[in-house]
């Protein structure tokens, strides 16, 4: 079987390639290198496999970015089986999907390589999006992108504290945030949500660096959830997000869990989206987006 790494170098904040260095040393087994030099880079080295008559092991080595440009292009073949090292910063994949701890347990899979079938989260507006882990919109979104955009977060990086750069628009977002109005469609039924911070849309239950925003997501179910956080003062939203780490959130009222197979969302107003952490730009004011696992499966390595 062939193995190639699929490197992001700017994933951890620079530091995936400090950290490659000292992992390929560990490595006694034929592989193949690619790096990704742009931003969806990653998707188009992994589309190039479609072709390739033999199975593949593809292992993203990066953060939840990185893992969703390769399943993007490893999603409809196959014969790509997609492995992790995890390099970010958030790391959520590896909590939802297996991560390798090292080179001699890559060496161990590639002796008995099985994989499962997992699905893959897709939405469209002016183009087909993907998610792996969870893609939502309103208060954490635009938390990444204020982050993503900091002019002190490179700063902050050199000095050792790039995690405050969270801590401070954490704050700053609380405190400026304009709270939208949130249709949802599912199965035929509507139901309005007013002052919402956020919604999101999960395949697996974590998100955000560790918060089991939804413990009832299974990744090859066919089924996504939706959580909306609404009508909460900022004092408790600070208090539901202390409870999301245990997944205890759901206890409370002004946390809306929903299940389904296809979710369409309207917000009142253009509000920030990401996409397993990364900014996707702006949900359209008053339009319906569609959300739904993509017929195009991916395979995991199996664990
Ligand atoms: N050469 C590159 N230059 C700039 N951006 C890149 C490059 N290669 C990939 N990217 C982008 O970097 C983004 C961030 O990568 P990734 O999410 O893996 O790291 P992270 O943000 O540190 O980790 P996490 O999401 O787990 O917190 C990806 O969304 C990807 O589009």
């Amino acid at each position: 079987m062939r193995t190639i790494f699929v490197i992001n170098p700017v994933a951890g904040n620079g530091n995936s390639m400090k950290k490659w260095q000292k992992f390929k040393e560990t490595i006694h087994f034929p592989y193949e290198l690619a790096v990704s030099r742009y931003s969806g880079h990653a998707t188009e080295l992994v589309r190039e496999l479609h072709n390739s008559p033999d199975p593949v092991l593809v292992v993203g080595f990066g953060g939840d970015g990185t893992l969703r440009e390769v399943i993007d292009g490893a999603a409809g073949a196959p014969q790509l089986i997609v492995g992790s090292i995890a390099a970010g910063s958030g790391n959520d994949f590896g909590r939802g999907f297996h991560s390798f701890a090292d080179a001699g347990e890559i060496a161990t899979f590639l002796a008995n390589p099985e994989s499962t079938r997992k699905d893959l989260g897709e939405f469209v507006d002016d183009k087909t999006h993907h998610f792996v882990s969870s893609s939502g919109i309103g208060f954490d979104a635009e938390i990444s992108v204020m982050v993503n955009r900091s002019r002190i977060k490179r700063w902050l990086n050199r000095i050792g504290m790039g995690k405050l750069v969270y801590f401070l628009y954490v704050v700053i977002t609380l405190l400026r945030f304009r709270l939208f109005c949130l249709t949802v469609e599912l199965e035929g039924e509507t139901v309005h949500y007013d002052k919402v911070w956020f919604a999101t849309v999960n395949n697996q239950p974590y998100f955000g660096g560790g918060m089991k925003i939804s413990p009832h997501s299974v990744a090859d179910d066919g089924i996504l959830e939706l959580t909306v956080v609404n009508r909460l003062s900022r004092l408790k939203l600070l208090l539901v997000f202390g409870t999301v780490f245990s997944g205890k959130h759901l206890r409370f009222k002004e946390v809306h869990q929903l299940q389904g197979k296809k979710f369409s969302l309207a917000a009142d107003r253009a509000v920030y989206r990401h996409v397993d952490g990364d900014s996707a730009g702006r949900t359209p004011g008053n339009r319906s987006i569609p959300y739904y696992v993509s017929k195009n499966e991916w395979y995991s390595v199996n664990k």
